[in-house]
């Protein structure tokens, strides 16, 4: 059987890589809509990058980004909750919820969600209890430290076994609070109390992430290491650099890639399945 995740019902097949786009539910801090505003953005978005052929949604209420502060319980439902609704009734595909919060959790999946992201790989208090509970697929990701500090002085003895070895833990704790291992994805965190140096050497070592048994989550897309390597300042410049990074990990393995921009990355892929799809060469004679 080919891997896949059954997401509340939802499936998301793992065949060949698949992507994940990525809505945030933020209020713009330039615009000043409102909530109103930035859910019908978030909706409007989520639609957009359905037609430009996302497999799954990611959406989230609070930045995770370095420096980010934190955000309430109930701002985070206001922003997500509407948002999930409108989604899950509108679009066919898988919808994920990027949150640390059990509360979130559960109420993202009643309004729609099959799939749990969570940046906290489940440490929060109460958070593995609800996600074995709701029984819908779980991304456990690396970060060191929190989103407010991480990036200050990022260190390890060696960042691709320290991660892999976090993984594998969390791995065990979803499993000892019922969590089936089907239901598990690993992602390494890219950017999440990592330098440019950290990040480089789990993108080129990642397949050693396969080796827990589970689907592999990437995310680079438009991170602070593409804008080094690149020389791009500005986020948006960064697609060209993203795309580069995520066919990388899908040829060492990952088989979800979380991107802001859907069809350069769908395009993308298409070339690498293309690739992927011709038979192995014949062992020497
Ligand atoms: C919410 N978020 C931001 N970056 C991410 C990444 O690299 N992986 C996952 N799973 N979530 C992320």
């Amino acid at each position: 059987t080919s891997p896949q995740l059954d997401c509340a019902g939802r499936i998301l097949r793992l065949d060949v890589p698949r992507v994940m786009g990525i809505v945030n539910v933020t209020p713009d801090s330039f615009a000043d809509g409102g909530e109103h505003a930035t859910v019908d953005a978030a909706i409007a978005h989520g639609l957009k990058l359905v037609e430009e052929g996302a497999d799954v949604l990611d959406v989230g209420g609070e930045s995770t980004r370095p420096g980010a502060d934190d955000v309430s319980v109930e701002e985070e439902l206001n922003r997500v909750v509407p948002v999930i609704e409108a989604l899950a009734k509108r679009v066919p595909i898988p919808i994920s919820i990027d949150t640390s919060k059990p509360e979130v959790m559960s109420a993202a999946v009643a309004a729609g969600a099959g799939m749990i992201n969570d940046v906290y790989a489940l440490r929060r208090e109460g958070a593995l209890d609800v996600a074995a509970e709701l029984g819908v697929p779980v991304v456990l990701m690396h970060m060191q430290g929190e989103p407010r500090t991480m990036q200050a002085n990022p260190q390890y003895d060696d960042v691709v076994a320290d991660v892999h070895r976090f993984l594998a833990e969390r791995i065990f704790a979803a499993e000892m609070a019922g969590i089936v291992k089907k239901n598990i994805v690993v992602d390494p965190g890219f950017g999440f109390g990592k330098n440019a140096q950290h990040n480089l050497q789990l993108l080129a070592q990642l397949r050693r992430l396969t080796e827990l048994g589970v689907p592999v989550l990437a995310g680079l897309s438009r991170k602070k290491t593409i804008g080094e390597l690149t020389g791009r300042d500005d986020p948006h410049d960064r697609v060209f650099g993203s795309v580069a990074a995520h066919l990388i990990a899908a040829q060492n393995g990952a088989t979800i890639l979380r991107v802001h921009d859907v069809a350069a990355t769908v395009d993308a892929l298409k070339v690498w399945n293309g690739v992927a799809a011709m038979p192995a060469p014949r062992a020497e004679a």
